[in-house]
């Protein structure tokens, strides 16, 4: 079998031209232009081309960016003043501090005194509690894309077998919430599972969210499963040049599965598209307007 591969860039520019849509309307009718703030710490390069992306794609859509760049060696305080002055600016709709941050800083402290209704992120532990619990909050945005395709390309997801690998707080613990949301049957896998392989291979949906490139080889797919690869990692591509790949082998899982997200061009356009639909989002709710559909769990 050859896998259908799931355009997540295509998929993408159409939730972009949604978004862009309802802001066209929110600044004409209501004359208020939805706002991101993206505030990042050091200089990390790979970081910045994420900031940078982030902010083209705000404006594009016809939201208000404002970037916040740091030094390394900002205080908590410092940080944690900005975030105060961003929570109560009316402008700012949403806030998202890129990750990680350097080791001085104290990443709970720092993402739980974001205003909840700004964390566009969905980190804050009262939008994880939200999200636990089935209640409307703001859903992280790596999942919610892989989400939205996962219904796209299928439809009900009622009683499949998932496998979410990974179980950090950004990819892995929200998407099992999101596919247990959607009556999927979930087993979270992390670096202690085992026999994953076994795992793996039980699974009618398996989203990989490991950072280790190429991880899962074709035969580990289950015959026709969907396979949503989060993993972005740059290897050496032989020629002093380097390449991104995802956690997944490619060519092999595409031979076995029924349906595969690629590197680039996957999960990552949708993570940038649904950080734009969470901001419009907060907007609406912040305004007592009505919520955009289609475009949250
Ligand atoms: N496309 C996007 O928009 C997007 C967004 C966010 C992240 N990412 C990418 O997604 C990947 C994961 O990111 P993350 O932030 O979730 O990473 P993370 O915080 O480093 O978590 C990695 C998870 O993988 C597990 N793991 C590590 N080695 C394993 C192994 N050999 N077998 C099974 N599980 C293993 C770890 O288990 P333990 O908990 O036991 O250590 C951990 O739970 C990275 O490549 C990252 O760049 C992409
Ligand atoms: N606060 C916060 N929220 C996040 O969602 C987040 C972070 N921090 N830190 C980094 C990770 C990684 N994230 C992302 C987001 C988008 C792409 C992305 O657009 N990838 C493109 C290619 C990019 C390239 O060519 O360099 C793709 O097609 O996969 C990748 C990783 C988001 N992540």
């Amino acid at each position: 079998m050859s896998a259908t591969v799931i355009d997540g860039k295509a998929f993408a520019a159409t939730v972009r031209a949604k978004v862009a849509g309802h802001v066209a309307r929110l600044k004409e009718e209501n004359g208020i232009t939805p706002g991101l703030a993206v505030v990042l710490v050091g200089q990390d390069p790979a970081s910045q081309v994420y900031v940078r992306s982030k902010g083209k794609m705000t404006v594009e859509v016809g939201m208000n960016s404002y970037e916040h760049k740091l030094e390394a060696d900002t205080s908590e305080a410092e940080l944690l003043a900005l975030i105060d002055k961003l929570n109560s600016d009316p402008a700012v709709h949403g806030i998202l501090v890129q990750l990680p941050l350097p080791k001085h800083l104290d990443e709970d402290l720092v993402i739980n005194a974001i205003d909840p209704a700004k964390d566009v992120d969905g980190f804050h532990i009262s939008n994880v509690g939200l999200l636990g619990t089935g209640q409307k909050s703001m859903v992280p945005c790596t999942p919610l894309g892989c989400l939205m395709m996962l219904r796209d390309h299928h439809g009900s997801l009622s009683g499949m077998d998932a496998v979410v690998i990974g179980r950090s707080n950004i990819v892995g613990k929200p998407m099992a919430q999101l596919l247990l949301g959607d009556s999927c049957t979930v087993t979270i896998a992390h670096s202690r599972t085992k026999d994953l392989p076994d795992v793996v291979r039980r699974a009618d949906i398996v989203v990989a969210a490991v950072g280790r490139p190429e991880m899962v080889p074709g035969d580990w797919i289950k015959p026709g499963a969907t396979v949503i690869d989060v993993g972005i990692n740059r290897v050496d591509a032989g020629d002093g040049k380097t390449r991104l790949v995802g956690d997944c082998h490619y060519d092999s899982c595409a031979e076995v599965a029924g349906a595969i997200t690629p590197v680039p061009g996957g999960v990552g356009p949708m993570t940038i598209a649904c950080l734009l639909a969470n901001t419009l989002t907060a907007c609406c709710r912040a305004n007592g307007l009505a919520e955009p559909e289609g475009l949250t769990a």
